[in-house]
């Protein structure tokens, strides 16, 4: 049996991804990893060889290699001592998806996909707003329109994948955050 147990959260930006997943965290009990928040982390680290590679992949809305984001979303796993883990924002492409599998065949099982389904503009106003507070140097016009190109393009076909696996749960991402 596999160490970890993994529900992977995906949806475009700003679906909700990450306030759903403090919910579950404090009715459930798991472990939230964002692979967004550990890669921002990363960029900010003192000495990274990553960090300019990371912060364009950020503003232009596309995607790290995989083998940097696997690395950072393992370390939390391997120190947080703990087995369940909801995984927010990954994977995002195939090139997730294979490296993901590859790193982590009898390491960690996936459960379930939670898929937040939203509308583009919901998507677009939800991050405009938050751009207001939150410092994200992708939470602009620009920035998000390449982001939501990204998730149509890359992201969808990996839902898909999940969806033929009979692995995703798809919620309406338009609810209010308790419905
Ligand atoms: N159901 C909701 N209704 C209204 N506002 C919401 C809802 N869910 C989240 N928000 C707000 O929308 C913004 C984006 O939410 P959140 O950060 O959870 O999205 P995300 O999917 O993690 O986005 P990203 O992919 O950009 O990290 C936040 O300001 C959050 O408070
Ligand atoms: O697996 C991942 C996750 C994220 N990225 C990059 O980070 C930004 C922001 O991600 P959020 O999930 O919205 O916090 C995303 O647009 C990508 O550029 C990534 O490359 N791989
Ligand atoms: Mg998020």
């Amino acid at each position: 049996m596999a160490k970890y147990n993994v529900v992977f959260v995906l949806g475009g930006p700003g679906a909700g991804k990450g306030t759903q997943c403090e919910n579950i965290v404090r009715d459930f009990g798991y472990v939230h990893l964002s692979a967004g928040d550990l890669l921002r982390a990363e960029r900010q680290r003192p000495g990274s060889q990553f960090g300019e590679e990371i912060e364009g992949h950020i503003r232009n809305g596309t995607i790290v290699p995989v083998q940097i984001t696997c690395s950072l979303l393992r370390r939390a796993m391997e120190d947080s001592g703990k087995n369940n883990f909801l995984i927010d924002g990954f994977p995002r492409n195939k090139d997730n998806l294979d490296g993901w599998n590859k790193a982590m065949e009898g390491v960690a099982d996936v459960k379930m996909v939670l898929f937040f389904d939203c509308t583009e503009k919901t998507c677009i106003d939800r991050c405009l707003n938050r751009g207001k507070t939150s410092g994200r140097s992708d939470d602009n016009l620009e920035s998000l329109q390449k982001r939501i190109q990204t998730y149509t393009n890359s992201t969808m076909s990996i839902i898909e994948h999940y969806k033929k696996m009979d692995l995703v749960c798809e919620l309406n991402g338009e609810n209010s955050p308790d419905k």
